[in-house]
């Protein structure tokens, strides 16, 4: 049986959108697709006209489409931007090379300027090294961390005004959930702003926060879009694979199960009096961080003293024992000093 797109165009559908259920023709969904992304561009002010915008390229389908739509909405809605890609190199041999040789391709096919960054520069450690001396179990917390500063490094180096990272619905949710689970009220209420780093660090956007993942795919699918499909080699991180399976579980019994928790995590507030943790600078690198010295500096430095162990789980100690050693070699550098004089 034929059956027609829904919006009376007269094409036949092609397929069912998951986020509505709306049985829709190619066009159509693209339409409805690019239509939604810049509703949520434009009535978050998420852009201003002349911004040097960084993508987050991964090589992934979130950050190919990403790059693909901006570039589309740029052009036929004058939005004024001048878009650069920004991929880290995490040094994952045969994940990471892979999915880079795709945003080689695609800097090429969008032309728009492409800069790569390593773990192995930024920090003399590839996460290949890395996980060798941690092991898979916690080798996640390393990466997240040192790709939140090395985004951010990245992006300061090139000028740029701001971050769009392919962070999808499906992703909002699963933070939403996860942040709640653990109690953390603070990132609870921060991973549902439109802009996040308005604490120092450059801002960052998500363009795609109500883009279902599904959708995602299936806009690169139709598309065509190049992009590299293979899952992280190294462990995923397991807290946020059960949040991941809740979520997909929760959307295969209602369809607005995504949207309906990012709607309701948006309307989360902070009692009056609820002590938040405050954002400084690390000590040591100059970061931004709610601690003396950043998560990345920490486990950095655990790393490079053979501890690699040092800062996962209870980060706390790990820093009072940091700390405790800095001030003793400071001691030890004082009294030297007074020695000689
Ligand atoms: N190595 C990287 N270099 C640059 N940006 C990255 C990198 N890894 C992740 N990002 C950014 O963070 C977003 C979310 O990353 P995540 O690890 O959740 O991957 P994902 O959901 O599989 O996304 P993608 O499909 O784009 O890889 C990506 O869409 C991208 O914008």
């Amino acid at each position: 049986m034929v059956v027609f797109c829904s919006t009376g165009c007269g094409s036949t559908a092609v397929l069912k959108r998951p986020k509505t259920d709306d049985a829709l023709c190619k066009n159509c969904f693209f339409w409805a697709f690019e239509t939604e992304v810049h509703h949520t561009i434009t009535s978050t002010k998420m852009f201003q006209p002349g911004q040097l915008v960084a993508i987050g390229a991964s090589g992934g389908k979130d950050s190919t489409v990403l790059a693909y739509v901006l570039k589309h909405l740029n052009e036929k809605y004058n939005y004024g931007l001048k878009l650069v890609l920004l991929s880290i190199d995490e040094g994952i041999t045969g994940y990471r090379d892979d999915s880079l040789e795709s945003v080689k391709r695609n800097q090429e096919e969008y032309n728009i300027p492409l800069t790569v960054l390593s773990y192995k520069d930024l920090y003399g450690w590839t996460m290949d090294d890395i996980v060798k001396q941690v092991g898979r179990k916690n080798n996640c917390t390393f990466c997240g961390v040192f790709r939140r500063q090395a985004l951010d490094r990245g992006a300061v180096l090139l000028k740029c005004d701001i971050i769009a990272t392919g962070h999808n619905a499906d992703d909002v949710a699963e933070t939403i959930l996860m942040n709640l689970l653990r109690g953390d009220i603070a990132r609870l209420q921060r991973c549902t702003f439109h802009i996040t780093g308005s604490d120092g660090s450059l801002p960052r956007v998500k363009p795609f926060k109500y883009a279902y993942e599904k959708e995602i795919v299936l806009y690169a699918y139709f598309k065509k879009l190049d992009y590299f499909a293979t899952e992280c080699v190294y462990a995923p991180d397991a807290y946020r694979g059960h949040a991941r399976a809740l979520v997909k579980d929760l959307e295969a019994l209602r369809s607005t199960s995504i949207i309906d928790i990012i709607h309701a995590g948006e309307q989360l507030a902070i009692k009056d009096g609820v002590k938040l943790p405050k954002q400084g600078l690390c000590s040591s690198c100059g970061y931004v961080s709610s601690n003396i010295i950043c998560k990345a500096c920490v486990l950095l430095e655990g790393l490079n003293r053979g501890r690699p162990k040092l800062a996962i789980g209870k980060s706390n100690k790990a820093l009072a024992e940091l700390l405790a050693e800095r001030l003793q070699n400071a001691a030890s550098i004082k009294t030297t000093i007074q020695d000689q004089f």
